[in-house]
C-alpha cells in the first residue's frame, strides 16, 4: 500500500443526499434539474444549518445503459496533482458543477458522468468533486464495472462501452478524509477497506441498483462496508423512473460505523440529510477494536490460493 498522511481527525458534520428523479435525454434539462435541487438542497429548508457535503446519484446526466454513455460523454481532462481550470473545462457538466459548488460555497460531490479521455478516448464512468471555491479536487473512475446477467431479470454490460478505473481515489476536507467508488465498486470489499485503511472516514457510492438486486443487496452491502471497516457509508441513487429504461431502486442512504442506518430516502425524489458524528466512529472502534486486532501474519498465509 502507497504510503498516506494520516488524515486530520473527523469533525461533525451534514451530509446532504439528492435522488435526482427526472433524468431524461435531453441533457441540458438534466444539468438544470440537478443544479435547482443542489441549490435546493443548500438551501436546507427547515433546518438549523446548510449542509456542508451534497452528493449527486451515479449518471446524473444522462439515461443509464451502455448504448448512451458514448453519446453523453464529455471531455473532462482532468490529472490529479496538476492544475485544472474550470472555465476553460470542455465539460459542460464540470462547468456546471463548479460553479454551483462555487456559488453556494459547498463541498460537492458530483455523483457520476460517462467521460471521454481526451488522450486514449476510452469511456468511463466518472465521479468528479468540487470544493466551496469551486476548484475540481478529486476525479473517480468506477474501477469494477457492472456486467451482471441474471436470467429473466437483468443483464447490463458496462465493459461494452466502458473501461474501469485503475486508481483508488478520496480526498480531504476540513471536516474529514472521503473515500469514493461508484455503485458496484461497493461489492469489492477490498476497496473499501484500502480506502479505510488509508484514513477515510466516509465512503461515499454515487450509485443505481436496481429492482432485482437493490431490495436484497443495496443495504446490505453498505451496512457491511460500514461494520467491516468501522467507517460511515453513503450511496446516492437517482430516484426510480418506471418510464425510463432503467429502473433506479432508489433509497439512497447514510449508515454509521455500527451499521445503524442514519436516514434513508424513499424511492421518490428526494432529499436527505444525515448528521455525521464522530463520537459514534469513536465509541464504536473503542468498544468493538477490530481495527487494532488485524492479524497480518495470519492473513499473509492465505494470499496464495493454490496452497487452498
Ligand atoms: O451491483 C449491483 O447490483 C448494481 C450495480 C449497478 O447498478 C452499477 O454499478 O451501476
Amino acid at each position: 500500500m502507497p504510503s498516506v498522511s494520516p488524515p486530520a481527525p473527523l469533525k461533525a458534520f451534514t451530509l446532504a443526499l439528492i435522488q435526482l428523479g427526472n433524468i431524461g435525454s435531453n441533457k441540458a434539462a438534466n444539468l438544470r434539474h440537478a443544479r435547482e435541487m443542489i441549490l435546493k438542497a443548500a438551501r436546507a429548508e427547515g433546518r438549523s444549518k446548510k449542509p456542508d457535503l451534497i452528493v449527486l446519484p451515479e449518471c446524473f446526466n444522462s439515461p443509464y445503459g451502455h448504448t448512451h454513455f458514448p453519446n453523453y460523454a464529455e471531455d473532462i481532462g482532468y490529472y490529479p496533482g496538476k492544475p485544472y481550470d474550470v472555465g476553460t473545462s470542455e465539460s459542460e457538466s464540470v462547468q456546471m458543477l463548479s460553479s454551483v459548488a462555487k456559488e453556494i460555497s459547498t463541498w460537492l460531490i458530483g455523483g457520476s458522468i460517462p467521460e471521454r479521455d481526451v488522450d486514449t478516448h476510452k469511456l468511463y464512468n466518472t465521479c468528479t468533486v468540487y470544493n466551496p471555491n469551486g476548484d475540481l479536487v478529486a476525479m473517480h473512475r468506477k474501477v469494477h464495472l457492472f456486467d451482471i446477467d441474471i436470467p429473466g431479470k437483468i443483464t447490463f454490460k458496462e465493459s461494452e462501452t466502458l473501461t474501469g478505473g485503475i486508481k483508488l481515489n478520496s480526498f480531504d476536507t476540513e471536516f474529514a478524509r472521503i473515500g469514493l467508488g461508484i455503485c458496484y465498486d461497493i461489492r469489492f470489499p477490498e476497496m473499501a477497506m484500502i480506502s479505510a485503511r488509508q484514513g477515510c472516514h466516509v465512503l461515499v457510492y454515487p450509485g443505481a441498483f436496481n429492482l432485482t438486486t437493490g431490495p436484497l443487496h443495496w443495504e446490505l452491502l453498505q451496512r457491511s462496508r460500514a461494520v467491516d471497516n468501522q467507517v460511515f457509508v453513503s450511496m446516492c441513487s437517482p430516484a426510480r423512473d418506471l418510464s425510463a429504461e432503467y429502473h433506479a431502486w432508489g433509497h439512497s442512504m447514510v449508515l454509521d460505523p455500527m451499521g445503524a442506518i442514519l436516514s434513508e430516502a424513499g424511492d421518490g425524489e428526494e432529499i436527505t440529510y444525515a448528521e455525521i458524528d464522530p463520537q459514534v466512529m469513536e465509541d464504536t472502534r473503542a468498544g468493538i477494536p477490530v481495527t487494532v486486532q488485524r492479524r497480518f501474519d495470519v492473513y499473509s498465509q492465505v494470499t496464495d490460493l493454490s496452497n487452498l
